[in-house]
This record gives structure tokens, C-alpha cells and sequence, in this order.
């Protein structure tokens, strides 16, 4: 049942996948901390592997760069592979002074330059927003690792490069606790789609001091994130399964 973009079997993926950008990232997270992780897609090197996490099937696969990407493969995955939980595990800049490299970030919200959720909401302005009880899991399960999160609006750009440098200026008035290129899309695929959707970045670059990690760092050195992120699941797996 291959999509154009994943070729793999209904009952390949597991209904919660983590998500990073980097399909080596999805490639490390699943050697480090799935057991028996299977390949499930290599269509254009985007890897996707299900295994399973403390007994629990878990997928991971790359989403790529930006909110067109983003958005094929969530949706694909969505309404093709029954996935119903995705949490992006992501990297992201810093723009405040209190934000520093390899801080944990969680986009509660995200705003963004894009005009996706425009398009999908009539013109209007959609408050794209993280699922609630997966956030409030991933900040318990953070608490008990002894990670500090900071929660709050992630800021999903278009570009990379931006040509308006005034704009890190708004970001840092405004709060923004990372910039990174999807969390607004994911967001509103999974509204636009009736899933479950969170994203959770490690801080790879400071964007007002300089500060920053390899390709490499990024690639394998965000444990305590893919930890948060995989502990969150089971939580919220107990939470459904004893509703307070
Ligand atoms: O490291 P990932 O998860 O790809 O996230 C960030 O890194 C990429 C840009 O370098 C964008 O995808 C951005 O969102
Ligand atoms: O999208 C991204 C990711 C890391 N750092 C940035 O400045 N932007």
C-alpha cells in the first residue's frame, strides 16, 4: 500500500511516531533506543523504523526540511498508516538570552510566516497548537528526568536564511522559544486530519550569540529529548488507559 512517498504496508508503523527532520537522526534514535527496530521506508533515504520502547511499538521516520515536507509525510502517515500520535523531535534556534545551546524546547504553540494554515482554514488565522495531554506528559516526564523544558510559542519559519534580521528583534519581544521550520505545519495536518500532534526541540544554535553544535551533535546527541519524548508516550498510553 505505498504512498509516493513511503513504501511500506498498513501495520508497518506503529500509531505514534516520533518525528526529528534528519532521517539520520531517525536512523540513530532508532539503533539507541527501540529494540528489534525494522527499516519500514527508505523512499528518497526519508528512514523509517518501528520497534518497540519498553515493550511499546514506536515508529520513527524523518519528516525533512520545512512545512511542505513536513506535511507529506504526516499526512501520508495519518491517513495511510493509522498513525495517530506525532511528536517531532526537533532542532531548533534560540533567539532569548535565557534560551541557551542544547536546552530542551516545547512548542505549546507556533506561530509562524507561512500560509498553510491559511490556506486549510479559509483565510483565516489558525492558532496552531500541541496537543495538550502530550505536552503536559512530556513536561511530567521531563520533571522526573530531571530535565528542564521551556514551554511556550515556537516560532516555525519559512526560510532558513531570513532577509529580515528585525525579525529575531520581534521573536525575542514576543517570547519565542525556538525557531525552527515545522512544528505550524504538523500542527495543522494533524487538526486538518484528526491526529495528535507535539513537537519538542534540543537547541542546536544560538541566532543572537553564536552559539552552536555540528551536523553530527545534531544527528546523535539529543538523548534526553528522545528520552522525554519516548517516557511521555507511555505516560500519555497509561493516562488513556485510566482516565481520571
Ligand atoms: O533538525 P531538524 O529536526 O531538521 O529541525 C531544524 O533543522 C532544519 C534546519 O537546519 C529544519 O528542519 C529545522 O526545523
Ligand atoms: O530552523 C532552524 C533550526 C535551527 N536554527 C535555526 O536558526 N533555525
Amino acid at each position: 500500500m505505498a504512498t509516493p512517498h513511503i513504501k511500506a504496508e498498513r501495520g508497518d508503523f506503529a500509531d505514534t511516531v516520533l518525528m526529528p527532520g534528519d532521517p539520520l537522526r531517525a536512523r540513530y534514535i532508532a539503533d539507541t533506543f527501540l529494540e528489534d527496530a525494522r527499516l519500514v521506508n527508505d523512499v528518497r533515504n526519508m528512514y523509517g523504523y518501528t520497534g518497540t520502547y519498553r515493550g511499546r511499538e514506536i515508529s520513527v521516520m524523518g519528516h525533512g526540511m520545512g512545512i511542505p515536507s513536513v506535511s507529506i509525510y504526516a499526512k501520508e502517515l495519518i491517513t495511510e498508516f493509522g498513525a495517530k500520535r506525532l511528536v517531532r523531535v526537533g532542532s531548533c534556534g534560540a533567539v532569548r538570552d535565557d534560551v541557551k545551546v542544547r536546552d530542551v524546547v516545547i512548542g505549546l504553540g507556533a506561530s509562524t510566516d507561512s500560509s498553510v494554515n491559511r490556506s486549510r482554514f479559509r483565510g483565516l488565522d489558525f492558532a496552531a497548537i500541541a496537543d495538550f495531554e502530550l505536552t503536559r506528559h512530556s513536561v511530567d516526564a521531563a520533571a522526573e528526568l530531571g530535565v528542564a523544558v521551556k514551554v511556550g510559542n515556537i516560532f516555525s519559519a519559512d526560510l532558513f536564511y531570513h532577509p529580515d534580521p528585525a525579525l529575531v528583534e520581534t521573536m525575542r519581544d514576543y517570547g519565542i522559544v525556538g525557531v525552527e521550520m515545522e512544528a505550524a505545519g504538523l500542527y495543522g495536518v494533524a487538526a486538518e486530519f484528526g491526529a495528535r500532534a507535539m513537537t519538542i526541540c534540543t537547541v542546536s544554535d544560538h541566532i543572537v550569540n553564536g552559539d552552536s553544535l555540528s551536523s553530527d551533535d545534531r544527528a546523535t546527541t539529543f538523548d534526553e529529548m528522545m528520552k522525554i519524548a519516548l517516557e511521555a508516550m507511555l505516560r500519555d498510553d497509561a493516562a488513556m488507559r485510566n482516565p481520571a
